[in-house]
């Protein structure tokens, strides 16, 4: 999707995608994954409330996210104060254990994510359409660190029945863009994402832990 595609979502409230509960997903992984006091970085981060969550938890954390309306939203409705500073392409917006960069996934790179110990993808890889999937996933590859494990939330639904986003994402394309690098372990399938309940959409949970590095 265009950069545009997504400033004009957030400027419309065009967000259905916004939970406004924690992803029930992340509380009862995120032990798999990380440990209170780590950093888990998350991709596409939106003004998620998982985030809150997670600090409230003791974790750390990193997003990224390309609408500065997102982030300036999740700062003010938890009362967040924060300092904002230009980086190069991104503008960091940090805060008490939290940093979150304002700016394209893309310009994100191996430095940003040294300190992460697991990563999570909730609505991320799915707001994505095919060809950019397969960028993203190998961009992400490329910027984490080899120890990172990943707890990853994909989207599900028939054929042709939702044009997108969020795009269907089946197993094997999990398999397909992870699999080389990670041992995969599928979690049973959620009714859910937040289509107002539509049992034909259901969300369904990986944990992505890396192979034995050399
Ligand atoms: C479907 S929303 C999901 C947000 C969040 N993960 C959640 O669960 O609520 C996807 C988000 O990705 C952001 N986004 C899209 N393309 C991006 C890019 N190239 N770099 C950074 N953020 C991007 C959008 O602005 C949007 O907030």
């Amino acid at each position: 999707m265009e950069h545009e595609f997504w400033h004009e979502r957030w400027q419309k409230r065009e967000i259905g995608f916004h939970r406004h509960d924690v992803h029930p997903l992340l509380t009862a992984n995120i032990h798999q994954v990380a440990t209170p006091g780590t950093t888990v970085f998350l991709p596409l981060c939106g003004k998620s409330l998982d985030m809150h969550w997670l600090l409230e938890q003791g974790y750390r954390v990193i997003g990224i996210e390309l609408s500065e309306m997102a982030i300036k939203e999740f700062f003010a409705e938890h009362n967040i104060p924060y300092q904002a500073e230009k980086e190069g392409p991104l503008v960091a917006y940090r805060a008490e254990g939290l940093c979150i960069y304002q700016g394209d996934f893309f310009e994100l790179t191996e430095a940003h994510l040294h300190a992460i110990s697991a990563w999570y993808d909730r609505a991320a890889m799915v707001a994505l359409p095919p060809t950019m999937r397969a960028k993203y996933a190998a961009h992400l590859q490329e910027i984490l660190p080899a120890t990172a494990k990943g707890l990853l939330v994909m989207v599900e639904y028939p054929d042709g029945y939702w044009k997108g986003p969020p795009f269907a994402v089946s197993t094997d394309e999990i398999m397909a863009s992870y699999k080389a690098s990670y041992a995969i372990e599928i979690l049973p399938l959620l009714p859910g994402f937040t289509l107002g309940g539509d049992a034909n959409v259901t969300e369904r949970g990986y944990i992505l832990s890396p192979k034995a590095v050399d």
